[in-house]
């Protein structure tokens, strides 16, 4: 099942759009047998820092044409807990095989960044090294609890990103057990940094129990401070692949 994305405004709308017509089934590669756990990386003590191979973007433009294995083994060794790529082609530069060969060089748990719209995208998560799929509320709306069934179905965790009170509203109704609050508006592409601890603290005042990552807009260690004792984790890209050095940038920001 499909959400329906002519509702969805903006370039997140312009994106999900394009997705949803790509999406063709083939039959994929074998699914390695067992990949790490996300959520489990991000459970260890203090923040965990997932680190995102990004290399361009609608806010952006061209960010950095960095080896995405070259990338994720400097996140390995700056202390990521986890490794987010990105994998759509035309607004962020990405690509399945981008994750297949970040799954084989380094060991931490992988995200697949994209923006799904298909269930076949779950799959092919799968068979191509995530241990985790990113699910959009503001994409899928009233599915989302149907995606997240598909994707526990496959063996996947699911990290259900919203923005609003209403989309975590509705993450939490559909039974999400890690919430991403992303500080920035993916209609505007305007940054707010206290979407995340002001929508986090209501996610807890509401018992959610669950994984908490905040994303979007961190470049300085000041920024994490206010996610101190409320977040389990950080997501953060376009600062680390812009820094000349990605191990020392994430120490910089967390070590
Ligand atoms: O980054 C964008 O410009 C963007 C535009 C439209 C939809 C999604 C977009 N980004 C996805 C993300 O949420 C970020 O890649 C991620 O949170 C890291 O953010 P940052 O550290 O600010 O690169």
């Amino acid at each position: 099942m499909r959400p329906h994305l002519s509702r969805v405004p903006g370039v997140l709308g312009e994106i999900a759009r394009r997705r949803a017509e790509e999406v063709v089934p083939y039959p994929l590669p074998p699914a390695p047998k067992t990949v790490p756990s996300f959520r489990e990386a991000l459970l260890q003590p203090g923040l965990s820092v997932i680190a995102e191979v990004k290399k361009s973007s609608p806010s952006e433009g061209a960010i950095r044409a960095l080896d995405p294995v070259a990338a994720s083994l400097a996140y390995q060794r700056g202390g990521a807990r986890a490794i987010s790529v990105l994998t759509e082609p035309h607004y962020f530069g990405g690509s399945l095989e981008d994750l297949l060969r970040v799954r084989q060089a380094v060991d931490l748990p992988l995200l697949r960044k994209d923006f799904v719209v298909d269930p076949f995208m779950l799959k092919e998560a799968r068979a191509y090294g995530a241990s985790a799929v990113l699910l959009i509320v503001a994409l899928l709306g009233e599915l989302t609890g149907v995606y997240l069934e598909e994707a526990r179905r496959l063996g996947l965790d699911a990290l259900v990103e919203v923005h609003t009170e209403r989309e975590l509203e509705l993450a939490l109704e559909a039974g999400a057990e890690m919430v991403g609050i992303n500080n920035r508006n993916l209609t505007t592409l305007q940054i707010d940094l206290t979407t995340a601890p002001r929508l986090g603290r209501l996610a807890r005042e509401a018992g959610f129990g669950g994984v908490l990552v905040a994303e979007s807009g961190y470049s300085r260690r000041e920024e994490l401070r206010p996610l101190e004792g409320l977040f389990d984790a950080v997501l953060i890209g376009t600062s680390l692949m812009k820094s000349p050095d990605l191990e020392e940038a994430l120490r910089a920001l967390v070590g």
